[in-house]
């Protein structure tokens, strides 16, 4: 409470914060720094975006699970430096726990997984969809929430899984007129980067580490990458041939680098022959520069891309076989992608294929006069039953403002309650297209 302060001889309005007073009086009317307001025409194009995910999601039989926004710290405070988790929204919480807005949702589900302790039949296929934060200190005013569809395969070793979840990634892409020709999925291994690393003997466990720091090339100077990379303990020569790999312009040209009948190329290849059984290969190109910042992959990785290049990722994935187990579990090979809300908005705006969804209701009844207002609430009610949509009038209002009323709401008729129709028990029905009026008994209103 904010208390009187005689002497400074300024009256302060009682209750309003330091914040407040210095406006005038008016609270922030913005939402926190980095987050979205969604207005009902912002949140009717979010809803047809999440139901075109949720309709492929259940046409390749998966399942929806959901999982708290806020986590545990501990689920994400891997050391390989993903910048991620650099950019973690974590905070102590009343009780002293550390916690955080989850920057992701692949660890939510690796949790899940090993709570249900093998009660969960394998494979399994889950989807979810959920708000993700970030925390940038940067003053790029950059957005801190978004939201992402995953799809993930738990308990598929072989490349089977990758290609399902490419194939209801292009389904996805496909039913909302994105092609081949618009967007381009690249594909890769970390196991071409395992390879590299064998070869000059570093261990195994630096290829997430590794693979963060590779992954930044596109946004770094080369020297230093490099320079990081031997912050990592990988040499000069080493660093020379893992970038020789990833300039590889295809599988062959890669197959010269690291020799036949390598894992990498075998997976890889097997991967592009049942993208040619699904019909989704236009989509696909070898990419040995597609690396993706999550550490925690360890074979195919892939992320969408517009084809003029001038966009964000658009979604990434990959298997991650080894998540469970640095969580203390039983290892389960697992594969999944996440698909963001934002940069496929962009496209399809660019391209004109985000649709504009209007307020939309059926009828809108009107009692003409206060009297009637009862019979006004039963005729709707009536209606409503009937699965109609109705915007009930809560107080009287001149026809004109009704008639702009129902232009607003795209309804498709007006239900007038009016005393002359009434003393014979009618409503009177206009319908707004046709302009045409007939007088309706309750009882056969619908
Ligand atoms: O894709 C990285 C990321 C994570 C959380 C929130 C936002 Br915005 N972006």
């Amino acid at each position: 409470p904010v208390v009187d302060n005689e002497e400074k001889g300024k009256e302060r309005k009682v209750g309003l914060s330091l914040a407040q007073e210095a406006k005038g009086g008016l609270i922030d009317l913005q939402p926190p720094r980095g987050t979205r307001d969604f207005l009902p025409e912002d949140l009717r194009v979010r809803q047809w975006l999440f139901g075109e995910f949720e309709a492929v999601a259940r046409l390749f039989g998966f399942e929806q699970f959901e999982t708290p926004v806020l986590e545990s710290e501990a689920l994400f405070t891997r050391k390989a430096g993903d910048e991620i988790t650099q950019q973690l929204y974590n905070f102590e919480d009343k009780g002293g726990r550390r916690v955080a807005l989850r920057p992701e949702l692949t660890p939510s589900l690796a949790r899940l997984v090993l709570a249900q302790a093998g009660r969960a039949a394998l494979p399994l296929k889950w989807f979810t969809i959920g708000q993700c934060w970030r925390y940038e200190r940067t003053t790029r005013g950059r957005r801190r929430e978004h939201y992402q569809w995953n799809m993930d395969i738990v308990g598929v070793p072989g490349v089977g899984a990758e290609a399902e979840l490419l194939a209801a990634v292009c389904a996805f892409l496909q039913r909302v007129g994105l092609g081949p020709a618009d967007v381009v999925i690249k594909v890769s291994s970390r196991g071409v980067l395992s390879a590299v690393l064998a070869r000059y003997a570093i261990p195994a466990a630096a290829v997430g580490p590794v693979a963060v720091v590779v992954d930044k090339m596109d946004k770094l100077p080369l020297a230093k990458v490099e320079e990081e990379l031997a912050a990592l303990g990988v040499a000069a020569d080493a660093a020379a041939g893992i970038l020789a790999a990833t300039q590889a312009a295809s599988l062959p040209e890669l197959e010269a680098l690291l020799g036949p009948g390598h894992e990498a190329i075998t997976e890889l290849r097997e991967l592009f022959a049942l993208a040619e059984a699904y019909g989704i290969a236009d989509y696909l190109q070898f990419d040995a520069s597609c690396i993706r910042g999550l550490s925690y992959y360890t074979g195919v990785v892939f992320e969408g891309r517009d084809r003029a290049g001038e966009l964000r990722a658009i979604f990434g994935g990959g298997r991650y076989d080894a998540l469970l187990s640095t969580f203390g579990g039983e290892a389960q090979p697992c594969a999944g992608f996440g698909f963001g809300d934002c940069v496929i908005a962009e496209l399809l705006k660019e391209r004109d294929l985000l649709p504009v969804p209007a307020h939309q209701v059926e009828d809108l009844v009107v009692a003409m006069d206060e009297a009637l207002r009862p019979a006004a609430i039963a005729a709707a009610q009536r209606l409503r039953r009937a699965g109609r949509r109705v915007d009930l009038l809560l107080e009287p209002k001149k026809m004109k403002w009704v008639f702009k009323h129902a232009e607003r709401c795209g309804a498709a008729r007006l239900v007038l309650l009016a005393p002359e129709e009434w003393a014979a028990g009618a409503v009177r029905v206009k319908d707004l297209a046709t302009r045409e009026e007939v007088d309706v008994l309750v009882a056969d209103l619908v």
